[in-house]
């Protein structure tokens, strides 16, 4: 009995891993490493221009700014605290839902600090603008927010980020902290989903 369920477990995790394999084989490449090396450095140097002496809070919301923050985090070359936000409202989905808030800080943390909040992508809006809300609820002097990728949706968003690395078409992307089904956050480049 035990055999047959260790046995089944294994053939489920190896289709997994293939149909994984399969997004990334069928996707579309949109933004190479290089490219987002680039973005990212600009991104970067556009924070330190203007944050470099607020000693800021950095604020990344997990698990999809995973990337962006670890790589960000060495090319900002001040003083600053670090603290996360844990929200999610896609899940494994390719359609947001309800807000999950599983982290918040706590409010002593937050009141009078200059607050930017870090996301892989803005893709309609909604979850940045609520954290942004409750952030400026909790008595933050300010909040900045910082996208790796802004969706161009065509759409009216409740919010825009004020630093932005690469625009993305208006698709299901992944890579560079983005999840295609759960999987891909490891890609150091951004792609496109392509046909299911
Ligand atoms: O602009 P929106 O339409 O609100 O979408 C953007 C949000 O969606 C993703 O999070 P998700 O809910 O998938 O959780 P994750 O961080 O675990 O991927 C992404 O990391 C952003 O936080
Ligand atoms: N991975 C991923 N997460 C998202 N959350 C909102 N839009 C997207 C998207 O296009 N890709």
């Amino acid at each position: 009995m035990r055999f047959y369920f260790l046995h089944r477990i294994k053939m489920d995790i190896d289709t997994k891993r293939h149909h994984t394999q399969a997004m990334l084989d069928q996707a579309e490449l949109l933004f190479s490493e290089t490219e987002c090396r680039a973005a990212l450095e600009r991104l970067a140097g556009e924070i330190c221009a203007d944050l470099g002496g607020k000693y800021p809070l950095l604020l990344p919301v997990m698990g999809g700014a995973v990337v962006f923050t670890g790589q960000l985090l060495p090319l900002l070359r001040f003083p600053l605290d670090f603290d996360y936000v844990h929200v999610s409202r896609y899940g494994d989905k390719l359609e947001g839902g309800n807000f999950n808030w599983l982290r918040m800080p706590e409010p002593q943390n937050i009141a009078g600090r200059h607050v930017v909040v870090l996301d892989d992508i803005l893709d309609e809006g909604h979850t940045m603008s609520a954290i942004k809300e409750k952030l400026l609820e909790m008595g933050a002097a300010s909040c900045a927010t910082a996208v790796f990728a802004n969706k161009l949706t065509g759409k009216p968003k409740p919010i825009q980020a004020d630093y932005v690395g690469i625009d993305v078409p208006n698709r299901y992307v992944f890579g560079y902290g983005m999840d295609a089904a759960g999987a891909w956050r490891n890609l150091g480049a951004v792609y496109a989903l392509g046909p299911t």
